[in-house]
């Protein structure tokens, strides 16, 4: 008996053994990243690093050789879309709220921490205020302390729902206060001030971005903007939703362009607002009936009650960003779709056998909320 346990003890430690082997032969292989000497090095802080614009411009930066501190709150970002750089040497994480101030050195700050789809920065619309007031505020105040340069990536919505078509940077915008989008475009707004607040009176160097629609690779599967739920839904089979008549327009920029924009702003020497988005614009009804297209299903697309205060048209004036960046985006809408598509089926595959995970919708009333809820479509 003895001698049985003896032999399976040592069964089990050999097995164990080689484990360990497998463990010590293991080595994480990183992106390639290029060498760049000490004077060339930039030590760059990414707030919202961890989200979808985020952690592709952390990418960019990582492979062009810098070092590269990622700030998140982990609320619409995840730790997946940056995990290729976990114990790189260049790279750190810190998981902290920008809403509270953050003491570090660097030279250059992408400031990008904000939910950025409308159903998540309504989700709790004062979050989303102190995240681009307070810390924006907190951003700039680092940017002061310690002589950084500071990019702000604001939105096309701060032109709220245009009344000049397309939005030049000089168009002041037709916003509405107090509506529900308020939280948003509004803090941005206030945000472009603080900049230039900062800029004249305590010189510092503030870039401004207006992203205007970005999709691409890593929009969260919940994300709720048009592009993600239209090919979800069409991955899945079920109705495309179309909020109002779909007459409404957009103008849809792939993500590698926006980021090649973002580097190029920081690094020129224009401080005044810049758009940066694709001209070629789209109505919803049309970039439902593409998606469908290129998916390669036939789902029914259904009109659903339009969103209060939703922008009528928009279009980027990038004229610019073609000036003084020598930008302008490379992709179109189609390949754009194909690439974002190829990441979305894997994802709906890994996905849905856990069963969590659903589209989120607009509430525009109480009963909308309460059909939610007694349909299947949600599980809250
Ligand atoms: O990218 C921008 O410039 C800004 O505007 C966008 O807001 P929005 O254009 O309203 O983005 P979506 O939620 O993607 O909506 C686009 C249009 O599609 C419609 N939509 C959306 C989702 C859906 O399932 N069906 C549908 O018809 C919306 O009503 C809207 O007319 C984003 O929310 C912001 O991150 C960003 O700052």
């Amino acid at each position: 008996d003895n001698n049985d346990s003896l032999t399976k003890l040592k069964e089990e430690i050999l097995e164990l053994q080689k484990r360990i082997d497998n463990l010590e032969k293991f080595h994480k292989k990183y992106p390639r990243v290029k060498y760049l000497s000490i004077n060339e090095q930039r030590r760059i802080l990414v707030t919202g690093g961890a989200g979808f614009v985020g952690s592709h411009l952390v990418d960019r930066l990582m492979r062009d050789g810098h070092r590269v501190t990622v700030v998140d709150n982990f609320f619409t970002g995840s730790k997946a879309n940056i995990e290729q750089w976990f114990g790189h040497p260049n790279f750190e994480l810190i998981n902290h709220d920008i809403v509270n101030s953050l003491f570090i050195e660097v030279d250059e700050i992408y400031h990008l921490a904000s939910p950025a789809s409308p159903p998540h920065y309504m989700f709790n619309a004062i979050k989303t205020i102190k995240t681009n007031t307070l810390g924006t505020i907190n951003m700039l105040g680092l940017a002061r302390r310690v002589k950084a340069k500071l990019l702000f990536t604001s939105t096309s919505e701060v032109y709220g729902d245009p009344e000049v078509h397309p939005q030049p940077e000089t168009y002041w915008g037709n916003v509405n206060p107090i509506g529900p989008r308020a939280c948003y475009d509004e803090s941005k707004r206030v945000a472009e001030a603080m900049c230039f607040a900062y800029a004249r009176q305590e010189k510092i160097q503030v870039r401004i971005a207006r992203i205007f629609n970005t999709y691409g690779p890593r929009m969260n599967l919940n994300d709720g903007r048009v592009i993600s739920n239209f090919i979800i839904q069409s991955l899945r089979k079920q109705n495309l939703t179309l909020y109002g008549n779909g007459n409404q327009t957009r103008s849809f920029q792939y993500i590698d362009d926006l980021v090649n924009g973002l580097v190029a702003l920081m690094n020129s020497n224009y401080s005044k607002p810049v758009n940066l988005g694709n001209p070629d614009e789209f109505t919803i009804r049309d970039t439902a009936l593409l998606i469908r297209d290129v998916v390669g299903n036939s789902n029914e697309v259904v009109v659903k009650e339009k969103m209060e205060d939703d922008p009528q048209r928009r279009k980027p004036d990038i004229t610019v960003a073609k000036r003084e960046l020598n930008w302008e985006p490379k992709t179109r809408l189609r390949e754009g779709l194909m690439k974002t598509i190829d990441y979305f089926r894997s994802e709906v595959d890994k996905n849905d056998n856990s069963e969590n995970l659903h589209t989120f919708y607009y509430l525009n009333s109480k009963d909308e909320l309460d059909e939610i809820i007694n349909s299947d479509k949600i599980e809250l």
